[in-house]
């Protein structure tokens, strides 16, 4: 299949590789400079699970994608949620008819945004497990395991759903296809709503912060306000079931030594994070059905604090 991944940094490299691997027709695209003139100069790097690995992968600017002759089957979106619109008008020239879209960044209501630049029909939304980071320009570091989820938005794509799955699943990126999409997002953004935001503020990776004594009540607590605003909008989600699964992300021995992505933006790289697109977005939605959401009020109130204490950008 010809992919282009719109967004390369940790999670776009880490994608990008693994299909480039199963023998896809891969390019990367992103908007930072030396990133992709190191990947065309030395090969996109990783540590791949302890393995070196270099792999020669072609990379763009997205502002250049003009001049690219590329038609893609597949565009998948990887971008921070703060610069997926700039990103949908660079790929412009380089979307067909057919070619699908499939969104996987954290966060809730991307379509909203897409909608205005990809037919309705060829959207694919989704959201992933897997990890990631980025070491510096052209060098990632991928370890552990994870899975995703997607579903089609338009309806009668199921089969085109199922294939991108295949797809997905042969670069043992391990893709289910999803029968209630908005339920499984859902699900994702209380792990990102929780670790994220907590784990930027405490300092900490999620081992640390599931190892004390405080851990529970938080959590429950956030993860109320997502299900509650959820089942506003007639999207009946299993809370015991996600306070499992966000306690599996405490384990050492999978992903619970890692940042999560966004104390990696603010923290390491001293970037913009994306609460605004979790923990806020619960309390927009709350303030339109009339229910109340002071834990994420109080968590995006203090990332944007920190964000501007340590300056940003
Ligand atoms: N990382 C993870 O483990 C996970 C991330 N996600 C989600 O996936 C999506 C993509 O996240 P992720 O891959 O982590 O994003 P990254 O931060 O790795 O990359 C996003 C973009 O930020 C810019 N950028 C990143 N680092 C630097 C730097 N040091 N200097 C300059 N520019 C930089 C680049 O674009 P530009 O120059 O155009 O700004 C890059 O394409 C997000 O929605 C995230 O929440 C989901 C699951 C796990
Ligand atoms: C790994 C995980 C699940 C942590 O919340 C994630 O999605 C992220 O880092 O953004």
């Amino acid at each position: 299949m010809k992919i282009i991944i719109a967004g390369s940094g940790a999670m776009g490299s880490r994608f990008g590789l693994m299909l480039h691997r199963s023998g896809n027709d891969v390019i990367l695209v992103d908007g930072w400079k030396e990133h992709i003139d190191k990947i065309n100069n030395d090969g996109l790097q990783a540590n791949l699970n302890g393995e070196e690995v270099v792999e020669k992968i072609p990379a763009y600017h997205q502002d250049d994608l003009a001049d690219v002759d590329f038609s893609a089957d597949l565009v998948i979106l990887f971008t921070k949620a703060m610069q997926l619109e700039t990103m949908l008008k660079s790929l412009q020239p380089c979307l067909a008819e057919e070619t699908k879209v499939l969104c996987l960044l954290n966060g809730i209501g991307h379509e909203d945004i897409i909608k205005n630049y990809v037919k309705f029909e060829n959207i694919f939304i989704g959201n992933t497990m897997w990890t990631a980071g980025m070491d510096g320009p052209g060098r990632v570091t991928l370890f552990g395991s994870g899975s995703l989820d997607l579903q089609n938005l338009g309806a009668g794509k199921e089969e085109a759903a199922k294939e991108i799955t295949k797809v997905l699943s042969e670069a043992e990126l391990h893709a289910n296809f999803s029968e209630d999409i908005l339920a499984s997002i859902y699900r994702k953004a209380c792990v990102n709503g929780t670790m994220n935001g907590l784990c930027t503020m405490l300092n900490s990776n999620m081992t640390e912060f599931g190892g004390t004594t405080y851990a529970d009540d938080i959590v429950e607590a956030i993860v109320t306000e997502f299900v509650t605003v959820a089942k506003a909008q007639n999207i009946e989600l299993d809370q015991p079931a996600i306070l499992a699964q966000i306690k599996k992300c405490y384990d050492p021995e999978t992903i619970g030594l890692h940042h999560p992505s966004m104390y990696q933006d603010l923290i390491i790289n001293n970037r913009l994070t994306e609460i605004d697109y979790i923990n806020g977005a619960i309390v927009r939605k709350g303030k339109e059905f009339g229910i109340s959401t002071p834990y994420c009020a109080f968590l995006t109130q203090l990332i944007h604090v920190k964000e501007e204490i340590l300056g940003a950008k």
